[in-house]
């Protein structure tokens, strides 16, 4: 089939969150068992491995109403993929991706409009004679709309059909339909303006063919009040087309035994080299090297949706026990002060790296003996996978993927990979740290041996691409 994958960021070249680990993985699978398939992405100042890309098409002019657009396509390769770099430097040539730090880009609505119009103009332009536009998050929002619309009869997109996968309902791209200059000329049906505002991730749900949540409980979150980010209408109103595609994990990057990260490799086979990397990220957190105190590590974009507004009241009541905890990540001022003060108060116990950075986000997976993942609601989630691989028990909350990819150690010892609360609620999240904590020190044995059966948890990304490849396939005939 020929596929045309298109996403805001994508791992290795620019990237701010999980999106990014799909939108390299998922079209590498896809190659893999044949598929020609083509990314479609911006090119963004900080977009990394760029510097070699060949220009495909040259001051091509794209139409949007009153309006023409003047840019660039150029192209790299990711591991044997295609990917078509959207050149435009008026929206893309930024400090940021989505915003200069904290604030979005006022004008977020007419970037991605215009990214998403140019991403069916090159298809055109490229004669890549689509069968499936693979569209993700409300970036893509307005894809299948367009294409619909606007791009039906084109001889290269005659037989399209547009798959939207939801990474993250929370961000839904509302915009003032006049403050994308062209929308109001798109033929845009009134139903799908509400006050004057377009939700572009609403008009993806609306008009996609398909729709697929990234973990088979989200899918059925989302058609929940509560599960649904407000917008459980439109996801009921497309229950019939909608299913939950689990992610996987991309171990040729997250392996232990091979991670060039981390300082000492390991595997279920010698497991030496934790006790290594433990150490080692205790140095670098300026914290007691022991490998007798437990270490809970955190990675995450720092945002609500993480669970903040529950751990963050317990942070210290966690500290009061002989543990040490290391966080990095970046986001949510308020939050980031919140959590600075504490590390400021307890130097010797909680680490805080207020950064985003690769391969410290190695070195706390590989040396914590347990990842907390709290998350209020949570898609699929990268990290609980990852930390499975290097045998850091993940502590995290029932909802969404993590539901699907940690069983608890009191709900089913006989097949426990981790710890699972359920409510969102301090007092919940509390007991069930002290239930670990109380497991490490008490029970060394069966610790071990949940670790063990931690590593050997497998979810393969060819698994999750055959299921879309079949939702392409009936889709296609
Ligand atoms: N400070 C930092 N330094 C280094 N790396 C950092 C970092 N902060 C985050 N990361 C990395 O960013 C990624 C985060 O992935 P997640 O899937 O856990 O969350 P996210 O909420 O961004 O993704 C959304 O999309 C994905 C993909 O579908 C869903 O799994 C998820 O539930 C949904 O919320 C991981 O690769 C993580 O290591």
């Amino acid at each position: 089939m020929n596929i045309l994958f298109v996403s805001s960021e994508v791992e290795d070249l620019a990237k701010t969150g999980g999106l990014a680990d799909v939108a390299k993985a998922l079209p590498v699978s896809f190659k893999k068992v044949g598929h020609d398939v083509r990314i479609v992405t911006p090119l963004y100042r900080v977009s990394a491995n760029v510097e070699n890309a060949r220009t495909v098409l040259q001051d091509v002019e794209l139409h949007a109403g009153d309006l023409t657009y003047t840019y660039n396509v150029k192209q790299v390769e990711l591991h044997g993929v295609i990917v078509y770099l959207v050149d435009y430097p008026t929206y893309f040539d930024r400090k940021g991706i989505y915003s200069d730090g904290y604030e979005a880009y006022d004008d977020n609505g007419e970037r991605y409009a215009f990214f998403s119009m140019a991403a069916l103009h090159l298809a055109q332009l490229l004669e890549f004679n689509t069968d499936v536009i693979h569209c993700n998050d409300w970036h893509t929002g307005l894809i299948p709309f367009y294409l619909h619309k606007h791009w039906s009869n084109n001889p290269f997109l005659t037989n399209a059909k547009t798959v939207l996968s939801v990474h993250n309902g929370a961000f839904q791209g509302q915009f003032h339909i006049d403050s994308v200059p062209f929308l109001a000329k798109s033929g845009i049906n009134h139903e799908d303006v509400n006050h004057g505002y377009v939700n572009y991730l609403k008009m993806g749900v609306r008009y996609a063919s398909k729709i697929v949540a990234v973990s088979p409980s989200y899918a059925q979150e989302l058609q929940t009040d509560l599960g649904s980010h407000h917008m459980g209408d439109y996801f009921r109103a497309r229950s019939q087309d909608m299913v939950g595609i689990i992610n996987g994990c991309d171990y040729s990057q997250w392996d232990p035994e091979t991670d060039p990260f981390i300082p000492s490799n390991y595997s279920v086979e010698n497991m030496n080299g934790k006790a290594f990397c433990k150490a080692s990220l205790q140095q670098m957190s300026h914290l007691p090297v022991d490998g007798d105190i437990p270490l809970i590590g955190m990675v995450c974009r720092i945002t609500d949706q993480k669970g903040f507004g529950y751990l963050i009241p317990i942070i210290e009541n966690i500290l009061h026990h002989n543990v040490q905890f290391v966080m990095i990540g970046t986001g949510d001022p308020h939050l980031v002060g919140q959590i600075q003060a504490i590390s400021d108060k307890y130097r010797n116990k909680f680490y805080f790296m207020h950064d985003f950075s690769l391969s410290f986000s190695h070195l706390i997976t590989a040396g914590s003996d347990f990842f907390m993942m709290p998350s209020l609601f949570e898609p699929c989630g990268l990290n609980q996978m990852y930390s499975l691989a290097y045998g850091t028990l993940p502590i995290v909350r029932a909802v969404g993927g993590l539901k699907d990819t940690v069983i608890d150690l009191e709900a089913d010892p006989a097949n426990a990979n981790g710890f699972v609360f359920n409510r969102p609620d301090s007092e919940e999240l509390l007991n069930c740290v002290r239930k670990a904590l109380l497991f490490y020190h008490e029970y060394k044995q069966t610790f071990e041996f949940i670790r063990t059966r931690a590593m050997q948890s497998r979810f393969n990304w060819h698994d999750s691409a055959m299921e879309y490849e079949a939702l392409y396939q009936k889709l296609v005939n």
